[in-house]
């Protein structure tokens, strides 16, 4: 019987307990699973930051730490952490990214605020919005979440780039790679999505340099981390014209405090970090398949590179 320990917001329980009770029969597991287990008899950690384990030192028979989420950088610098920490990886999550992020550069891509917002009796007939092929998008960071909604988008016909610090090859992108690549992918690009991991290296990766080398009235669109941007750059480059509207789902600091400037400003669209959500259904399958791989002596998928932070 492995132990196995759910450490995530009291509220997810009801949640994931018959997901994953559910998953774990179907991998052939036999799991105690459960909020509290003695630290040196568990065997693996559900994990989510905002759950009760913070201190790793104690767990030690732990097998490995398996994240409830995508990003892990409230974690991977954890020095009681020497466990292995496998980040999820989940359909369900990429599936909801890949809506959000359609939607949203679709609403940017046809203008549909000037329709929706501006019922105004006046038949404006004459701007119609371009076809996506001539709508360069560039999207930041094509891990499992950026190449998906690339993928989608390109699906749609947009022109989309996609930049990674190391090289990558996603099919039906245009990829790019390191720094020379980042200027190239972002000069001109007239949407850009924000979906890099956020480490030392992505921090305030859209400064005032190279949000100038957006096209003039460009879109920008964060679902990634809210460290990605520089705040102060794009709140200049929303005032000045040259950034046209920013949709932004994650913040330095969330909940979002109600005096930011995000808030009120009128080409800032704000969204409560809802982008993507873990689904317990999907989720619950990877966390039994990585279990049932740890058991059989194969190596866990998704394993985080500490050194690099994701
Ligand atoms: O932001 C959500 C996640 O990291 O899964």
């Amino acid at each position: 019987m492995l132990n196995v320990l759910f450490s995530a917001k009291p509220q997810a329980w009801d949640a994931y307990q018959a997901p994953l009770s559910d998953a774990f029969a179907k991998a052939g597991l036999a799991v105690a699973l459960a909020r509290d287990h003695a630290p040196a008899k568990t065997d693996y950690i559900v994990f989510a930051p905002n759950g009760p384990v913070r201190d790793f030192a104690p767990y030690v028979n732990t097998k490995a730490v398996l994240s409830l989420w995508a990003g892990v950088e409230t974690v991977v610098d954890n020095p009681t952490l020497t466990q292995p920490l496998c980040r999820l990886v989940d359909p369900g999550l990429t599936r909801g990214m890949v809506e959000w992020v359609t939607g949203h550069v679709l609403r940017h891509h046809l203008g549909m605020d000037a329709h929706i917002l501006g019922q105004d009796g006046i038949w404006r007939d004459e701007i119609s919005p371009p076809l996506a092929a001539e709508r360069p998008v560039t999207i930041l960071g094509i891990g499992a979440l950026g190449a998906a909604c690339g993928q989608a988008l390109a699906g749609l016909g947009f022109a989309v780039t996609g930049w990674s610090r190391s090289p990558k090859d996603v099919p039906g992108l245009r990829c790019l790679h390191g720094a020379a690549g980042l200027q190239e992918a972002l000069r001109a690009a007239q949407i850009v999505v924000t979906l890099l991991p956020q480490t030392a290296d992505t921090q305030n990766i859209l400064d005032a340099q190279n949000l100038a080398l957006l096209a003039p009235g460009a879109c920008v669109i964060n679902p990634g981390r809210g460290p990605l941007i520089d705040d102060a750059a794009l709140l200049q480059a929303l005032d000045s014209g040259q950034i046209a509207h920013a949709t932004l789902d994650v913040f330095r600091r969330e909940p979002l405090p109600a005096d930011h400037p995000y808030w009120a400003h009128p080409q800032v669209t704000v969204t409560p970090h809802i982008a993507a959500t873990t689904r317990p259904e999907t989720a619950a399958k990877i966390i039994a398949e990585n279990i049932r791989r740890g058991e059989a002596g194969l190596p866990f998928l998704n394993v985080v590179d500490r050194q690099l932070g994701y």
